[in-house]
């Protein structure tokens, strides 16, 4: 055996190992690590896109930039009508009243005349007689002009003007126009020129703005940037809880425990997984956001915005992790990020007006808004772009971040505090996913007590914490009655047996496990379901105690239907699920006890019914990974991961992704899965499911040679599987064992009897194939005889070659003289050949499904209707053998009638009957529970269906019936 590793450098092999099972998941899936590593350089180049947009709207204004010595602007045209966005088409530049003074008409004519660039044609003004005329048309004619003037003459040297415009202050072009000064420059001028009689006279009126530092511009990383990095970071929050739920949920996590996986190397290599891959996104943000010049991320140091970005993404990481605990599905990942995007975009707007970090609101307030990443997150993105603000903000400094910006007298929060909450939360999320993990039912329904924290033996290590079953708020129900069987008196012996080595404490060496009365229900559970109605399930006792010893260097072998309870006994023996009561040692280990659990873990190897594979990882890597879960030295590794690839005949596609094998090499992968690290009790679920014979003929080769030193336990549904690779054959049948031996005790006593095989040399006969054929009848007829005759049986299968006879086992002793008097006559008969055998193991197998299926069916009191050939229908309880039929009686026959009833199983095992004798009298001494006279009444239905009564088969014997 391989030199094994434990403890402290075991963990740290299983960190290395599932570190390097994520590296190759990732590397895998490129496509989504590529975009998840992108992401930073799409959104920041997006925040660019929009920042440029911004800027190339306000490129003209002098708003954002210093102006010290402003410029003198020359005096405003009258700009064009077409020009105004808000005006409707056809338009006119301005319309004027007075239009009956010649006076006015040339004043106009020298408005439009000289407007600065551009004159202004007749066709663009409008004139009218008074105002009130204006008033009507502006009324009627709404957004056709931007102005109206009217001139008014006091006397001869003074004119006055009226001016209308629209005074609210449009945006033109990336310019601010003010919409009065134009035309009000434009009337003053030429009305002045009039008065004085100078159309030449210069008139000449500059407007200059004020000095001014540059405003704070429109930040668009303050302003946009948290809602763009909240979805950087989400992406990563997805494939977190993807990947996470997707190991839960294919129950890989399951196998990688059972093969003895730390916890802490689990949550370990996870969390060491997602550190890197948020400090490879925040360097990459950081970097992007300097690359991109924005002073958000110039100005301020780097190492403030990395531990900023990192310290986000790393408290969103233990939050995902905290979700995935809830999440059962993997597809639901991408619809609960959603959900956390949503509610951060709608809390940042929040925070955007500066919700809840001011003094007005309360320290409670903000405490519980800072539990939640993005709010913190929104407002540190907040304070960096106030550190930012205008030329003169030199941002924040690593020496500075304790500290508020000068100008922010309001300050509540630094950056370093919110470095400390956004680590305090992150240990409060991850402390709360390990809790939640540990009490929410994993893919087998098993989970700790609520307060397993508060159990010192769980912080030791050591043994006593029980685990549980059902959802945490369901109520569990107590079990049903348990339903009676008839042991079977071998089963009986062996559980004698083990009750007791257990009284006496008797420690046999041959025996690698021992089960003492194993039993496991499955809880009842109560939920509520659509329109809240209470869905209730009734406890199941899938397994009803079991007592059986399975000795080492042998392969023990469970067969039994469909729902028996196999793999629940298996998943019991290997602490996949708790057990309801009774226990079973394991080379000595309990598995009630959690330290004796740890330690069957590296004793065992299971091939668990469904594969539980990667799809991205190779057949090579499989077992690399589970070699070093098992604790095998890494020098050992390669050769015996190679060894067990060839002897699974995996060696050519050791290097294919286990997603492309079929369900035969997966099945194979699994069962080395299984072998893998020597174990002493391997568990094999159904492993040769879908392999072709001549594969299941080899791993046969290797069940059969794996045996030594080491004991195998196997369920299978292949009577050949189990009559070849078996020492010990088990079969269960609702939940219990009914019998149990080797193959042929187990054909001896519950086959039908013996198979007696005829094969006739017919087509040797030398003669015309009429006449062949006539012989070879006769000589069949002949045979048949013969058989009813001496052992009183007919053929069970018969064609022109062959008959097939089931001989009783009460007839054995005929047997002998039989066929030896069979064999002197071969020659007159036309026999070629004659075997004899016991009945198969399939035959048993039914025999021994039928009588559970007939006990429960009794058990539960199931009634059916029985149609007789004559014509009568009787409801009979499902399962009865012997039927009195009320109603029956005659002068002749004071008793009732009665009919054996024979039973078969359907294809889904239900029984339904399959024929029954002919009637006959009910034989005297037969008591039945009432006079059928008196009592006839009694059984008569309501619809009038007759209710046959059931005899008891002890006091019928099947010669009353001939
Ligand atoms: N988690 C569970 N909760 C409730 N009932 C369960 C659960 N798991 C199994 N059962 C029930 O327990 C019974 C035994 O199931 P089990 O899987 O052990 O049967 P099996 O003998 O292995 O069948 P198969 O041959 O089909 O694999 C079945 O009736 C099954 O429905």
């Amino acid at each position: 055996m391989a030199t094994t590793i434990s403890g402290i450098p075991l963990v740290a092999l299983q960190v290395k190992a599932l570190l390097k099972k994520n590296l190759l998941l990732s590397w895998r899936n490129k496509r989504a690590s590529l975009l998840q590593l992108l992401s930073p350089f799409m959104f920041i180049f997006l925040i660019f896109a929009i920042d440029k947009a911004m800027k190339a709207k306000t490129s003209t204004s002098s708003s954002y930039k210093s102006v010290t010595e402003p410029p003198m602007e020359p005096s405003l045209p009258i700009t064009p009508c077409e020009d105004k966005l808000f005006i409707n088409l056809p338009c006119y530049d301005f319309v004027w009243s007075g239009h009956q003074s010649p006076k006015f008409r040339i004043i106009v004519a020298r408005i439009m005349n000289n407007n600065p660039g551009r004159p202004i044609p007749p066709s663009k003004v409008k004139s009218f007689k008074d105002k009130s005329e204006v008033d009507a048309w502006l009324f009627s004619n709404p957004m056709r002009c931007p102005a109206a003037l009217h001139f008014i003459e006091r006397n001869d040297t003074v004119i006055g003007y009226g001016l209308q415009t629209n005074s609210t202050s449009l945006q033109r072009r990336g310019k601010f126009e003010n919409p009065t000064a134009s035309f009000q420059l434009a009337a003053e001028r030429e009305i002045a020129r009039y008065l004085i009689g100078d159309a030449e006279f210069s008139w000449n009126v500059f407007l200059r703005e004020f000095a001014h530092p540059s405003t704070t511009p429109f930040s668009v990383v303050a302003s946009i940037g948290p809602a763009f990095f909240l979805v950087i970071a989400i992406f990563n929050f997805v494939l977190q809880i993807r990947s996470l739920v997707t190991e839960k949920e294919l129950k890989l996590r399951q196998a990688m425990t059972m093969m003895g996986l730390y916890d802490f190397a689990y949550w370990f290599s996870w969390l060491i997984w997602e550190a890197v891959v948020a400090i490879l996104s925040s360097l990459l943000i950081v970097l992007f956001g300097m690359m991109f010049q924005f002073r958000f991320f110039l100005d301020n140091s780097f190492v403030v915005l990395f531990f900023f970005f990192f310290l986000f993404e790393l408290s969103m990481t233990g939050l995902a992790f905290m979700i995935s605990a809830f999440i059962r599905k993997s597809s639901s990942a991408t619809t609960v990020g959603f959900y956390i995007f949503i509610v951060g975009f709608v809390t940042q707007l929040v925070a955007l007006v500066g919700f809840p970090y001011k003094d007005s609101f309360s320290k409670t307030t903000r405490n519980l808004w800072s539990l939640f990443p993005p709010n913190l997150f929104s407002q540190g993105i907040n304070v960096l772009s106030d550190a930012v603000a205008t030329s003169e903000d030199k941002g924040v400094s690593w020496s500075k971040r304790g500290e508020c910006a000068l100008n922010k007298t309001d300050c509540v929060i630094t950056i370093d505090d919110i470095y400390k909450w956004l680590a305090a939360t992150f240990f409060l999320w991850f402390v709360l996913a390990i809790y939640f993990d540990n009490i929410i039912p994993n893919a087998s329904g098993v989970r700790k007590s609520i307060w397993y924290f508060l159990n010192p033996n769980y912080w030791m290590g050591k043994g006593g914490q029980k685990v549980k079953e059902g959802g945490v708020c369901s109520c569990i129900g107590s079990a049903l009655c348990q339903e009676q069987s008839t042991p079977d008196d071998d089963v009986l012996e062996e559980e004698n047996k083990v009750k007791q080595q257990l009284t006496e404490g008797l420690v046999d060496a041959n025996i690698a496990v021992q089960i003492r009365g194993l039993a496991k229900t499955y809880p009842g559970t109560r939920s509520i379901g659509c329109c809240f109605k209470c869905k209730r399930t009734s406890p199941y006792n899938a397994v009803k105690g079991l007592w059986v010893n399975f000795a080492k260097d042998q392969l023990f072998c469970l067969l039994g239907p469909n729902g028996a309870g196999k793999t629940t006994a298996i998943n019991c023996l290997a602490g996949i699920t708790p057990v309801t009561d009774g226990d079973a040692l394991i080379y000595g280990h309990s598995i009630r006890s959690s330290s004796g659990l740890s330690n069957i873990q590296k004793l065992i190897g299971v091939c668990p019914q469904f594969d539980i594979l990667w799809d991205a990882l190779s057949g090579q890597e499989h077992l690399q990974l589970f070699a070093t879960i098992k604790g095998l030295s890494p020098s050992s590794i390669k050769s015996i991961t190679q060894t067990s690839l060839a002897e699974v005949r995996l060696t050519d596609a050791s290097k294919v992704r286990a997603g492309s094998y079929s369900g035969g090499m997966k099945r194979r992968l699994s069962f080395a899965i299984a072998l893998i690290g020597d174990p002493k009790l391997v568990i094999l679920d159904e492993p040769t499911t879908g392999m072709d014979p001549i594969i299941r003929r080899h791993v046969w080769d290797i069940i059969e040679n794996a045996k030594r030193g080491r004991a195998i336990v196997l369920t299978t549904h292949s009577m050949e599987e189990a009559d070849i690779l078996s020492d010990r054959i088990g079969i269960m049948a609702k939940g219990s064992l009914r019998c149990i031996g080797t193959s042929i005790r187990l054909k001896s006593r519950f086959g039908a009897g013996f198979i007696a095989n005829i094969s006739f040399n017919g087509n040797n006969i030398e003669c015309s194939p009429a006449s062949g054929d006539a012989i070879s009848t006769e000589h069949h007829e002949a045979v048949k005889k013969l058989f009813k005759n001496h052992l009183d049986v007919v053929p069970k299968e018969e064609n022109n070659n062959f008959l097939t006879f089931v001989i009783p086992h009460d007839r054995e002793a005929l047997l002998k003289n039989f066929f030896s008097e069979l064999q002197d006559r071969e020659k007159e008969f036309g026999i070629s050949d004659i075997q004899l055998g016991l009945t198969t193991l399939e035959e048993v197998f039914l025999n021994i499904a039928r009588q559970a299926e007939l006990e429960s069916a009794a058990a539960e009191g199931r009634l059916v209707t029985l149609t007789l050939t004559s014509g009568e229908s009787v409801q009979i309880p499902i399962g009865a053998r012997f039927v009195g039929i009320p109603g029956t009686e005659s002068a002749e026959n004071p008793t009732w009638f009665m009919v054996e009833v024979y039973w078969e199983q359907d294809d889904t095992g239900a029984l339904c009957i399959a024929s029954h004798s002919q009637k006959v009298p009910i034989p005297h001494g037969v008591q039945l529970s009432s006079s059928p006279s008196r009592r006839h009444r009694r059984y008569l239905g309501q619809s009038g269906t007759v209710h046959g009564v059931v005899i008891d088969p002890s006091q019928v014997s099947s010669v009353d019936f001939q």
